[in-house]
């Protein structure tokens, strides 16, 4: 039985009776590999901007305990999520690699929170995003990808050279093909809204869609097709971009980078795959890790307290040895509102 404060499991029904409260930042973790680490610079990255909000990260039941202590460690919220499979029998039409990607669903069921902003755990913040908390609602913000590398070859924009980045340069053939496609985000980091109604329309929605290559991230873009909107490439640079589509960046200005190009993982990054010895590649990657090393980064105060506002509590955690505290403040009751006064 997991220690109170690694349990962070919390029934959809007292998640659902709880009123939202709050916001937060939230990421994704699977499996037993080295993972973790892009989660750990991800919070010092968050720490070192000065966001308001917490870092919570939903975790896959195969997530090492001694992972989730790390993360707890440098002040996360872990909350451990059921994984979310597509249709049986089907995965083989997305990427193998993107199937466990199907779980992120969960964090529609994270409703003790009323806007979250996700992003993977290659994803750095470089400077301050906490204005997207206060967009509009009602819209499912993120940035625009890019179908020019070859994880797109089997699409039709892929096969004609068609990219959403330079819509004029090779024009979509709307005789031969029909409309252009949708305006399509890259799910490595969105705005959204928990809601366990949106949770449940989006898993009754996946048991009757068929998997496709993109795995989640097409799928998102089915769901959210009409609530899409763009929002700047400064909040997720896909790298891809800086060799695609050097004419859309304007690289000082860049506040979130996200590593998905092949081998530009900084954790994992030797250089030896395309574009890896390029100036700006190295540049990012030590950028990364300038984060991840700094130890004054590291979480040294009480654990967020974005949702529990109860100035006593705080005092009485603060009097108690630290690793007491934290282990106290891990309970669940730190990431749901504070019980009504
Ligand atoms: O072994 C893995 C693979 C993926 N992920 C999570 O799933 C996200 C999406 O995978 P990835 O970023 O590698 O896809 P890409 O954006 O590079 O296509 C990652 O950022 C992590 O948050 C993980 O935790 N463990
Ligand atoms: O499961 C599908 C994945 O789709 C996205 O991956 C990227 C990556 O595959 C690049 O190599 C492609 O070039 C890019 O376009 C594509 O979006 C998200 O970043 C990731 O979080 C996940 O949702
Ligand atoms: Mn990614």
């Amino acid at each position: 039985m997991a220690p109170p404060q690694l349990a962070g499991k919390m029934t959809a029904k007292a998640a659902a009776a709880v009123k939202p409260a709050t916001r937060a930042y939230v990421t994704f973790l699977a499996g037993d590999g080295d993972y973790w680490k892009g989660v750990v610079g991800l919070a010092k990255g968050l720490r070192k901007v000065g966001s308001a909000y917490p870092l919570v990260v939903a975790v896959l039941p195969d997530v090492p305990e001694s992972h989730r202590r790390i993360l707890i460690s440098q002040g996360c919220i872990v909350r451990e999520i059921e994984p979310v499979y597509p249709p049986e029998n089907q995965t083989q039409f997305a990427m193998a690699y993107y199937v466990i990607n199907y779980s992120k669903l969960r964090i529609w069921e994270f409703v003790e929170y009323e806007r979250m902003v996700y992003l993977d755990a290659d994803i750095q913040v470089f400077d301050n995003i906490d204005e997207l908390f206060e967009l509009p609602k009602g819209h499912f913000y993120a940035v625009m990808d890019c179908f020019c590398e070859k994880t797109w070859s089997h699409t039709p924009q892929y096969q004609i050279g068609y990219c959403q980045q330079c819509p004029d340069k090779v024009a979509w053939p709307t005789a031969e093909l029909g409309p252009p496609p949708a305006l399509y985000f890259n799910a490595g980091m969105f705005v959204h809204e928990p809601s366990m109604a949106t949770a449940k329309s989006l898993l009754d929605t996946l048991r009757v869609t068929t998997p496709t290559p993109f795995a989640e991230q097409d799928f998102l873009n089915m769901f959210f097709r009409e609530q899409y909107k763009p929002i700047p490439l400064i909040y997720n640079l896909v790298l891809a971009m800086l060799w695609r589509h050097p004419e859309n960046v304007q690289l000082e200005k860049v506040k979130v980078v996200h590593y998905c190009a092949a081998g530009s993982k900084p954790w994992r990054y030797t250089g030896k795959e395309a574009n890896m010895d390029r100036e700006d590649i190295k540049m990012l990657v030590k950028k990364w890790w300038d984060v991840y090393n700094d130890g004054s980064l590291d979480f040294k105060g009480l654990p967020p307290i974005a949702a529990a506002d109860d100035a006593d509590e705080v005092e009485a955690a603060a009097k108690k040895p630290l690793r007491a505290a934290l282990a106290e403040a891990r309970t669940v009751k730190y990431v749901t509102a504070p019980s009504a006064a």
